[in-house]
């Protein structure tokens, strides 16, 4: 489908051939990015992994990203070490709200949480834990809000005096300031410690690219869970079958969940955390009978359309992870129905590392605790419509929960996230059969 976005004429790709088409045949001709002014001014000029044209200095960082931050042995054991200690903080902390009844906000616990397995896996460090950690990790939150609305008004240049009168344009200014600032610091720090050539480019994306995304896999796995119960009790038998009362789940117990497995590939497949994403042409290129010239329009991956795309899966708007049970269709780049990760060249460096957090947590949160809505509400009440990164409630593009048509009903892009606070109660069942209950609240950012 070809739409007008303004002065910017976009393709959008909304079905597993035509993905195909892009992310495999013509892959190398695909592997940019559209350059977009709002990029340069978050991503240092469009130098950092994500926006930067393919070419070698792509390769090095990517390379850096991949063995360096994510992938080299010592890295892999410092990751689970990171993700088992951090989980059972948070467990512990869920635990004691229970005790005492408070509310826990399970949104803000679980992008703290990932943003601290973030930073002690690849730089060593829990940033939350230093005031000024703590207002960095804030502005990038609020810069991708930001982002969202920025390339809108991109799009449309001559609506673009609305940043300036709005404030977008001098609370970026203020964050990209903020956020240099510090990362001065941390760069020339962890210089000092292991010499890795650790640039600002990196470290934004890690943390911009992976807490988000990983935080709201789990809030809307939970989510389904509470709304199909057969579900979350096939999952908590076969949890509690494996770890017979031990405490601790390790890799070995996970390697053995098939069916926690097919539940996060459904909830990947369900609420892709990234439903959209850019690529464009670097060279003119055929494809399926039509003529795409090179870097003349931006081309949108719609991995939402994609993954509930009515040839490629029966019945797309169920949540039914049964469906990949005799299925060996996966989420690693190399079936075109289901890429929440992207693929080919430029897929998500960050995988595997999301995967391995997303896929602990999860399994924990379930192992743990019993979760149901408080106050007799009903599984169907809950509300389902998902927003985009923004301040406003109901502000930008919607996702319609049917296959897009038209500009209107293109789910947004980036991160998408539940629209609106989604109370549960966390029961901790004690040995004597005690139940203690925490309500639990998720809150999208900025609401
Ligand atoms: C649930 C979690 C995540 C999802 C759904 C996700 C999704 C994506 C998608 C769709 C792309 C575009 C791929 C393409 O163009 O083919 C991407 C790129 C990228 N992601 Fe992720 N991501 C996640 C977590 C992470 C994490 C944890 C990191 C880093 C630690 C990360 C770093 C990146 C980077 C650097 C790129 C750009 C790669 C390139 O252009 O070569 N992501 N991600």
């Amino acid at each position: 489908m070809l739409l007008q976005l303004g002065c910017r004429p976009t393709l959008v790709v909304s079905s597993a051939e035509a993905s195909k088409e892009i992310l495999k045949t013509h892959d190398l001709s695909f592997s940019d990015r559209p350059s977009l002014t709002t990029f340069d001014r978050v991503f240092y000029g469009s130098k950092d992994v994500i926006t930067i044209p393919y070419g070698t200095e792509w390769k090095n960082l990517k390379s850096i990203m991949l063995h360096k931050l994510m992938n080299g042995r010592r890295v892999r054991s410092l990751i689970t070490s990171s993700v088992e200690d951090e989980t059972a903080l948070v467990m512990e902390k869920i635990k004691q709200c229970c005790l005492c009844s408070l509310p826990i906000n399970l949104s803000e616990i679980l992008m703290v949480l990932i943003q601290d397995i973030t930073c002690k896996s690849a730089f060593g460090v829990k940033y939350t834990e230093s005031e000024k950690g703590r207002k960095f990790l804030k502005g990038i939150s609020e810069s991708l809000e930001l982002l969202f609305k920025l390339v809108i008004g991109e799009s449309l240049p001559w609506l673009a005096w609305i940043n300036k009168v709005n404030g977008c344009d001098s609370t970026l200014n203020r964050i990209v300031k903020e956020r240099d600032e510090f990362l001065d610091d941390v760069i020339k720090e962890n210089l000092d410690k292991s010499g890795t050539m650790l640039t600002g480019e990196t470290f934004i994306d890690t943390l911009l690219a992976g807490t988000l995304s990983s935080a709201s896999t789990i809030e809307w796995g939970m989510t389904e869970l509470i709304r199909h119960p057969d579900v979350m009790k096939k999952l908590h038998d076969e949890i509690r079958g494996i770890m017979n009362g031990r405490k601790c789940i390790i890799d070995s117990d996970l390697e053995k969940m098939q069916y926690l497995k097919v539940v996060i590939k459904e909830i990947f497949r369900h609420h892709p955390p990234v439903p959209l994403f850019f690529r464009e042409a670097r060279e003119d290129v055929n494809m399926m009978g039509y003529n795409i010239p090179a870097r003349a329009s931006i081309i949108l991956l719609n991995t939402y359309a994609i993954n509930h795309d009515p040839v490629a899966w029966d019945e797309p708007e169920l949540f039914k992870p049964e469906r990949f049970l005799n299925s060996s269709v996966d989420f690693k780049g190399f079936n075109f129905e289901l890429i929440p990760f992207g693929s080919g060249r430029r897929i998500c460096p960050g995988l595997a590392f999301a995967a391995a957090s997303i896929e602990h947590i999860f399994a924990n949160l379930v192992y743990k605790f019993d979760w149901a809505l408080p106050g007799g509400a009903k599984p169907e009440e809950l509300d389902m419509t998902e927003k985009p990164e923004t301040k406003t409630e109901g502000e930008g593009l919607r996702r319609s929960g049917q296959r897009p048509t038209t500009a209107s009903d293109v789910p947004p892009p980036f991160w998408s996230r539940p629209k609106r606070r989604r109370p549960f109660a966390a029961i901790l069942v004690r040995p004597d059969g005690r139940r203690h209950f925490a309500i639990a609240v998720f809150v999208g950012i900025g609401t």
